[in-house]
């Protein structure tokens, strides 16, 4: 059911974007009038579980959604840099983005940080899941190991990692000591 002008927000660091976030921004477009895609942890890149920028990632978010037909119009798509105080994210997210009436993640922690800051804040569970296939994690694997990553993401996010030579960045990082960075 559509509420009337509610904005949805989704957050995750995107190390690709998938099919499985795509699913979730579909979602929320049925279920709320506008999206907000969170680009967590913008700050890191060049890592191996972090390996594109800010920037690459807002260039993938804005292609998949573009290529599926999404209004863009619709659609803000925000790099937020992580704050070292878990105890204040809500505020702090607040801070950062429009408005927004409905938080979506099937992440634990967010939930419990939710909960904690903000009980009133409405929170919702993704519909698509499979992530024992569509997660951040084994795609970045099967890219390195050169397995079938392309059909797990978007065309759109495919290109984008091939224009900055992604692959070859992660094989150089996934051999690197000077990687210690972790979120
Ligand atoms: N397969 C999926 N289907 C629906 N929603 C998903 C799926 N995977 C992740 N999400 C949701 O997208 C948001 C961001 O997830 P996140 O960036 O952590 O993805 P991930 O693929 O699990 O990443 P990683 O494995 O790199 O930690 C979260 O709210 C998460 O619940
Ligand atoms: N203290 C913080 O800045 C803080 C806390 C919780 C989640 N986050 C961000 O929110 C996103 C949540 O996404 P996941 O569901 O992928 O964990 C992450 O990208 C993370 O960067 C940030």
């Amino acid at each position: 059911m559509t509420t009337t002008s509610s904005r949805g927000l989704m957050a995750g660091r995107f190390q690709p974007f998938h099919s499985g976030h795509l699913a979730l921004a579909k979602q929320i477009l049925e279920e709320c009038d506008e999206l907000v895609v969170v680009i967590g942890s913008a700050q890191f890149n060049f890592i191996d579980k972090d390996p594109f920028t800010a920037g690459e990632r807002v260039l993938m978010i804005h292609e998949a959604l573009k290529e599926t037909g999404i209004d863009l119009a619709k659609c803000y798509v925000i790099p937020v840099p992580n704050d070292e105080n878990n105890a204040r994210w809500i505020a702090y997210l607040r801070s950062m983005v429009p408005s927004f009436d409905v938080l979506y993640s099937g992440n634990d922690f967010v939930k419990h940080l939710v909960l904690s800051q903000d009980p009133r804040l409405a929170v919702k569970s993704p519909k698509f899941a499979k992530k024992e296939e569509y997660n951040g994690t084994n795609i970045r694997r099967l890219m390195l190991a050169g397995g079938q990553w392309k059909r797990l993401v978007p065309p759109a996010v495919a290109r984008v990692i091939e224009q900055v030579n992604g692959i070859e960045r992660m094989r150089v990082l996934a051999g690197s000591d000077s990687n210690p960075q972790r979120w």
